[in-house]
């Protein structure tokens, strides 16, 4: 019987990206781990680390074999010019994302089974010209998904977004009725297809300070956020709100609850890190396939030293792994 294949990508190549490649290399796995990125890249940063790792060069002809310690499949992609840890050069970007596209398409064609991400310098690919917010947009686009969500989990706590990389400025006039209800609908049926949870208990947050104020102090929760709520309860959805922002993350509320859905990026996931950094994960909700990522970015400062921890990538791995067998 072959094994799961599932892909990793390393990410920005300055960054913490390739040591997680390496750590993630070093025990063994039930399933084929194909890390796709520059083979010489993934040689040097094992080297400057003093840990063991035996290059497999990747074919699709190969039946899929489980990752044994010490070994590591690579699927070649070169870097434009030799990466030196903790020195972005934005001469890499394109490598970075004809990584995410090599991983993203094979797991669109049925490849790679799931596919786990490091982080990427999203101002550093912007530098060379390319305009990327983020994974989440980029295999939305690639995958032709109109609408897709993030959703960041830890021990105790799942945040959902409404809006993603979006300037401030811009979140208010982003949302809007139909937003919120798609991203409600689209976090109930993954809870439901993805964790078995047949109806999500979902608590959303409004988009002002106390949800508004009945109107005293905004208004989109009362023109956007409330009318969608209304119009998936009468779907059966079970979801409430909108909740006070800094009420709505106390544990006494987050006990009943399956999801809790921000507005926008910096409204959720502060709290989210603070309960659970290192130890949480990312995942995009209502893409044709499984993709999980770290919590945490390119930790530029740390790269090439002893200094990471490693276990949000393990638990994206993990997690993806149980996803598959789900
Ligand atoms: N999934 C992704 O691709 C993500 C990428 N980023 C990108 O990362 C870049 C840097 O972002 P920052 O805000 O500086 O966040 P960061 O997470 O890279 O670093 C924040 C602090 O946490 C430390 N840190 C992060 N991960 C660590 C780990 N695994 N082990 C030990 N220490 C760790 C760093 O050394 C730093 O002191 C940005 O360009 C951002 O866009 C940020 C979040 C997610
Ligand atoms: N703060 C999490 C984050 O920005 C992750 O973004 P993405 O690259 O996974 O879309």
């Amino acid at each position: 019987m072959t094994a799961v294949r599932i892909a990793f990508t390393p990410g920005e190549p300055a960054g913490i990206g390739p040591d997680l490649a390496v750590h993630l290399a070093q025990q063994d796995w039930p399933v084929e781990l194909v890390v796709v990125a520059d083979p010489e890249l993934l040689q040097q940063r094992a080297e400057l680390l003093g840990l063991p790792l035996h290059i497999i060069p990747y074919s699709q002809q190969n039946p899929a074999r489980r990752h044994t310690a010490g070994s590591l499949t690579v699927c070649s992609v070169p870097l434009a010019k030799p990466a030196i840890p903790q020195q972005l050069d934005d001469a890499n970007s394109s490598y970075v994302i004809a990584t995410l596209k090599r991983a993203g398409e094979g797991c669109m064609h049925g490849e790679f089974d799931a596919l786990v991400t490091g982080p990427v310098h999203k101002g550093i690919i912007n530098q060379a010209g390319i305009s990327f917010s983020g994974h989440t947009e980029f295999f939305a686009e690639l995958s032709n998904t109109p609408r897709v969500v993030m959703m960041l989990a830890t021990e105790g706590l799942r945040v959902a977004l409404v809006t993603t990389h979006l300037p401030l400025s811009q979140v208010p006039a982003a949302i809007t009725r139909e937003r919120v209800e798609e991203t409600l609908e689209i976090i109930a049926h993954d809870m439901n297809a993805k964790w078995g949870i047949e109806q999500p208990r979902i608590f959303v947050c409004g988009l002002n300070p106390h949800a508004g104020e009945q109107g005293h102090l905004g208004l989109e929760e009362i023109e956007h956020i409330s009318p969608a709520l209304e119009n998936l309860r009468n779907k059966g959805l079970q979801v409430s709100g909108p909740y006070p922002a800094d009420t709505i993350f106390q544990p006494h509320y987050l006990a009943n609850a399956d999801v809790i859905v921000a507005m926008y990026h910096d409204q959720g996931l502060p709290v989210l890190k603070y309960k659970g950094f290192g130890n949480a994960i990312n995942i995009t909700l209502g893409l044709p396939f499984i993709r999980t990522s770290v919590d945490h970015g390119t930790a530029l400062d740390r790269a090439g030293t002893h200094n990471i921890d490693d276990s949000s990538a393990l638990l994206a791995l993990r997690t993806a792994i149980d996803m598959v067998n789900r």
